[in-house]
């Protein structure tokens, strides 16, 4: 059952048509990587599904409710938590300080901000600061702060790039997790297709606003049309 469903979704900035009329779906329970060559519309996508910006059609459902052209508070509180391509966190805040300035609808945010940095094993680095942390250790933080809002669908921009291979792999554990222990599906960009491919359960491929390929990672990874953009270099 598709937890998420994007028909004819469209978005242009002046001449540039960024997503030109993007179907799609996102399985309840899966985790679904979307990749495609830089300029492809991936971004765009996800900032018209939360609600960043509007789109100039199309709609979005989420849990078989519309929420086309909501404000992206709104979508957060329907249950899409997101994060972005460099990790929104506080500098000079603690870890720790960090999840407990968020929102959480969570009965006991104490609790919950420790559960949360045992999740994503940072609990030895609650009283560091931000800044002080690796690329990697920002990007999990940035993942717990989302999950502080305990959504059901949880969208990552590119949240592998610049993480050095040891956090990938811990990253991924955790994205794992989030699907198999606590129900939640996942939604993610990547530029890498081996990494989407031992990772997801399902691939997007995004070519000029819209869908080239979908699929099982093993299928996406032979279809022709996906080998041809990666010969060409573009991904
Ligand atoms: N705010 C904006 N104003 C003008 N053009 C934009 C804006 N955002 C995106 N674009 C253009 O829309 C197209 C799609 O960009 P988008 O960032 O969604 O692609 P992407 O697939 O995420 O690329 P990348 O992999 O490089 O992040 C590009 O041509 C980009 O320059």
């Amino acid at each position: 059952m598709p937890i998420l469903e994007v028909d004819g979704l469209k978005k242009s900035f002046g001449a540039v048509v960024a997503v030109d009329g993007l179907t799609m779906d996102v399985e309840a329970g899966s985790i679904t990587g979307m990749i495609g060559p830089n300029g492809a519309g991936k971004s765009t996508a996800f900032n018209l599904i939360t609600g960043l910006i509007r789109p100039d059609g199309g709609t979005v459902r989420f849990r078989d409710t519309d929420i086309t052209g909501l404000e992206s508070y709104e979508v957060a509180q329907r249950g899409i938590g997101r994060t972005f391509q460099h990790a929104r966190i506080f500098d000079k805040m603690t870890v720790q300080e960090n999840l407990e300035v968020v929102p959480s609808p969570a009965a006991d945010t104490a609790a919950e901000v420790d559960r949360l940095l045992s999740l994503v094993e940072l609990d030895e680095h609650r009283n560091a600061f931000g800044e002080e942390l690796s690329g990697g250790q920002q990007v999990l933080l940035g993942i717990a702060r989302t999950l502080m809002l305990q959504p059901d669908l949880i969208m990552l921009d590119e949240p592998f790039a610049g993480v050095n291979p040891g956090l990938v792999s811990d990253i991924a554990k955790l994205l794992r997790q989030l699907r198999d222990e606590e129900e939640a599906t996942v939604f993610l960009i990547d530029h890498e297709i081996d990494e989407i491919a031992a990772l997801c359960d399902d691939v997007i491929v995004m070519a000029e606003g819209k869908l080239l390929v979908r699929g099982e990672p093993a299928d996406v990874r032979t279809d022709e049309r996906v080998v041809e953009s990666y010969l060409g270099g573009a991904m």
